[in-house]
């Protein structure tokens, strides 16, 4: 048995090239799941451990099946037990997760906190606050952008005191190096997702509470599409000045998965403490 080895810790080659993983979806009638704990470094085992997880030809998900967005017990599993090994190793730094809009910050963010028994804070949901309630295209509209980053710098520099907190940052929080003297302070994460995934996201969910992506008519993913463009290609410097990174691409990969949609939040919020422990180590921090 041997590591993959490269970006996901999530998956291993057994004998002839077949690839178990670490799969949510069962595209045959069985599936076999492979963990190997040494990877976890768990200190009570020592040994790869099997897990067995039995589909029908017909679901989509695995039968053992808890939590949102068809999270497997497998994935579940895996999760708080690398949460548990991350915050051992955090002393209470706080987690930021950075990316565009949509990438799934707030999603992903909830659930990582959660493994690592952290608090959940979202700076636009900080902002509204300090708002009096006002929603952040409110904001947007009233004062501007400029008015709003203002608000936003505050909001990160009170959440950078307050330790034990996964946050999930705006999208154009990077673009400011002020948010970066805060964000500094804990670890820095980019969840990076292709843009044609955000677009397809976007579209589907509207665009009401963006009002930088805000599109009047005509074809939303088309629009939401050249609009992301545009400021990624402003921010894409500025994320990757962050500590650690989740491409999305990359993991969907590992997964065996078609379409980076299809990757859980549990799954990505795993590949998060993965990177993040990889920066640990690399960095002896
Ligand atoms: N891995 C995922 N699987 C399915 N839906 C997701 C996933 N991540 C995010 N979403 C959905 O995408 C939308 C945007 O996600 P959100 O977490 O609000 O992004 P952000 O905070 O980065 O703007 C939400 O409707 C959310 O439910
Ligand atoms: O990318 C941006 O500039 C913004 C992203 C939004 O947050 P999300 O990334 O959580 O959607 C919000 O802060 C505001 O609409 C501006």
């Amino acid at each position: 048995m041997e590591s993959m080895g490269g970006g996901s810790a999530l998956q291993f080659r057994v004998g002839q090239p077949k690839l178990f993983g670490f799969n949510h979806k069962c595209k045959k009638e069985h599936s076999l799941q492979l963990i190997d704990l040494n990877d976890l470094k768990l200190k009570t085992h020592t040994n790869f451990k099997l897990v067995l997880s039995h589909c029908h030809k017909d679901s989509q998900t695995p039968i053992l099946q808890s939590g949102n967005f068809g999270a497997s017990f497998d994935e579940n599993w895996l999760l708080k037990t690398k949460g548990k090994e991350v915050a051992s190793c955090l002393n209470g730094r706080n987690i930021y997760l950075v990316g565009m809009m949509g990438s799934g910050k707030t999603t992903v963010g909830k659930i990582l906190s959660e493994s690592l028994s952290y608090s959940f804070n979202d700076s636009d949901d900080y902002v509204e606050q300090a708002m009096g309630g006002t929603s952040v295209a409110q904001i947007f509209k009233q004062g501007g952008e400029s008015f709003f980053r203002e608000y936003e710098t505050e909001a990160l520099q009170k959440l950078s005191m307050m330790p034990r907190q996964v946050v999930a940052t705006g999208g154009g929080a990077v673009i400011r190096s002020i948010n970066w003297r805060y964000m500094r302070q804990g670890i820095t994460v980019f969840l990076d997702v292709p843009l044609d995934a955000l677009a397809r996201r976007i579209a589907a969910v509207g665009t009401d509470t963006r009002p930088l992506l805000h599109f009047d008519s005509g074809d939303a993913y088309t629009k939401a599409f050249m609009r992301l463009l545009t400021l990624s290609k402003k921010r894409s410097e500025a994320y990757a000045n962050a500590d650690a990174t989740v491409s999305l691409l990359t993991l969907a990969a590992c997964l065996q998965l078609e379409d980076v949609l299809d990757i859980t939040p549990t799954a990505i919020a795993t590949e998060v403490l993965v990177q993040i422990e990889k920066y640990l180590r690399d960095n002896n921090r």
